[in-house]
């Protein structure tokens, strides 16, 4: 289920605020209208290849769209049929519908599908859910290849509600921007691959998919110091710890050392016991600490995190450092890492989409949050958002939290910012995990 990488991600308020703004920079809606329309007739071209296609049109300005493409593939020669829900209700779908000269069939049982089926029926402007009788009808075309326009009808774009599309798509043909719902669960398993039309909209880019991550090779003035000295502290299940240790070096770090553990994967890991970690603390190379991987709630783990915190070095807090740390953080520079259970331990009060909620637990705590899952959402205090669907379904496997979090020390360890650093750790670790596929055990991260 590819997505298109840095990517701008916009909520229908955003949309409409990016819309007005081209209208008031001199291109009308229909322009707008007219280029969404005929990014969906190119798709649908390619997904038919030669075989007929029916639009069904919905009576808002997805139906718009659909009614664009419809008039724009009949054009080019394709076998094309539009059917519709309602008439058009906005004047850009009235004049869209009148462009289209060919007939408009009801949607009612007993329709005649066709091997392509274009979901123009309701994109960001959808309310509530969708009736049970059209859901039902929808159903019907599930055999069928799928190309939604925006988003799956049915789908509540801004991710609020995570309600289903009867009508799961193959392709799904985002305008302007990526919507929220396409990198939240459960709806943006229910997209396939999405594709971007732009369509000329200047869309601000707060929020994001995920970049590609370009290579960090080393430069000629690189030494192990300058390319990030990490420490990652060991609680009673070190194994834990030393594989942070290990991913810190793969990902880039230049020294690692494991404080309090008897023996770590790798000779070139410093691994000594836990006495010497204040003066670590204090060793004026270090560029960041991580504390957290196996090491469970315990007196010990808030004296760690506290000597951590008051040498202020750059955190990453994992598991349960992070409940630890969180009322005491005031302003050190942190990435923290919780899975579903551990953020809403933390932050139960908060409310909204996983984007809103990652937002806000980021400005409360002024410092970074990577909120895990298959849909991860990484959030800075300053409201900036990546999102990381689709990740990889083979890091749902022990261990693998821990490689994340040591890969985001060794990111913080090279200096720059946590944000930035963060959503680095995210591309390597989902990289590493697509190279090695199929089996994957967190070992195999570290190992090359
Ligand atoms: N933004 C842009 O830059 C561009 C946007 N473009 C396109 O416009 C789309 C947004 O269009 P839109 O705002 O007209 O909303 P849309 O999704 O067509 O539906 C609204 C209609 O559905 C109705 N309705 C709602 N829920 C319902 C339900 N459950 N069951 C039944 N009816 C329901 C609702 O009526 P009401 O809620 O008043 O009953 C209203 O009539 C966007 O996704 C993209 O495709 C491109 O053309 C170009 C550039
Ligand atoms: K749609």
């Amino acid at each position: 289920m590819p997505i298109p990488a840095d990517a701008p991600i916009l909520t229908s308020a955003a949309m409409r605020v990016a819309e007005a703004a081209c209208a008031a920079a001199g291109t009308s809606l229909s322009e707008l209208m007219e280029r969404a329309g005929a990014a969906v007739a190119d798709t649908a071209w390619r997904m038919a290849a030669g075989a007929p296609i029916l639009i069904l049109c919905g009576p808002g300005n997805n139906g718009g769209d659909g009614y664009v493409a419809a008039r724009l593939l009949g054009e080019r020669g394709a076998a094309v049929r539009v059917a519709a829900l309602a008439p058009p209700a906005t004047d850009l779908a009235k004049a869209a519908r009148a462009a289209w000269t060919g007939a408009v069939e009801a949607i009612v049982d007993g329709l005649p599908p066709a091997p392509l089926i274009v979901d123009a029926l309701f994109g960001v402007g959808l309310t509530r859910p969708l009736a049970d009788d059209l859901a039902r009808r929808l159903r019907g075309f599930a055999d069928k290849r799928i190309l939604a326009v925006d988003v799956p009808s049915g789908v509540d774009a801004d991710g609020q509600h995570g309600w289903e599309p009867p009508l799961p798509a193959d392709v799904t043909l985002a305008l302007g921007a990526l919507k929220p719902a396409h990198v939240l669960l459960p709806t943006a398993r229910r997209c396939g691959t999405v594709l971007l039309a732009p369509i000329g909209i200047a869309a601000d880019r707060t929020m994001c998919s995920l970049p590609r991550q370009a290579a960090r090779s080393p430069d000629a003035g690189s030494h192990k110091y300058n390319r990030g000295m990490l420490l990652v502290r060991a609680g009673p299940m070190a194994g834990a710890a030393a594989l942070a240790a290990a991913a810190g070096l793969r990902a880039g770090a230049g020294y690692a050392v494991l404080s309090g553990a008897d023996e770590a994967p790798f000779a070139a890991i410093i691994a000594e016991d836990g006495a010497s970690y204040a003066a670590r603390l204090d060793d004026k190379r270090l560029g960041a600490v991580v504390i957290g991987p196996g090491y469970p709630a315990s007196d010990a783990l808030g004296r760690d995190v506290a000597a951590a915190i008051a040498a202020g070095k750059p955190l990453v807090l994992d598991a349960a450092a992070i409940d630890v740390a969180l009322p005491r953080l005031d302003g050190t520079p942190a990435i923290l890492t919780p899975h579903e259970g551990e953020f809403a331990r933390a932050f139960s009060d908060l409310a909204g989409n996983k984007i809103e909620r990652a937002r806000a637990a980021a400005e409360r705590v002024g410092a970074v949050m990577i909120y895990k899952g298959a849909d991860t959402i990484i959030a800075a205090p300053d409201g900036r958002v990546v999102a990381a669907w689709p990740g990889s379904p083979w890091l749902a496997t022990a261990g693998t939290g821990d490689v994340l979090a040591g890969a985001c020390g060794a990111m913080l360890a090279s200096g720059g910012d946590a944000f930035d650093a963060a959503v680095a750790a995210v591309g390597w670790h989902i990289d590493a995990a697509r190279r090695i596929g199929p089996g994957l055990v967190a070992d195999d991260l570290i190992r090359d």
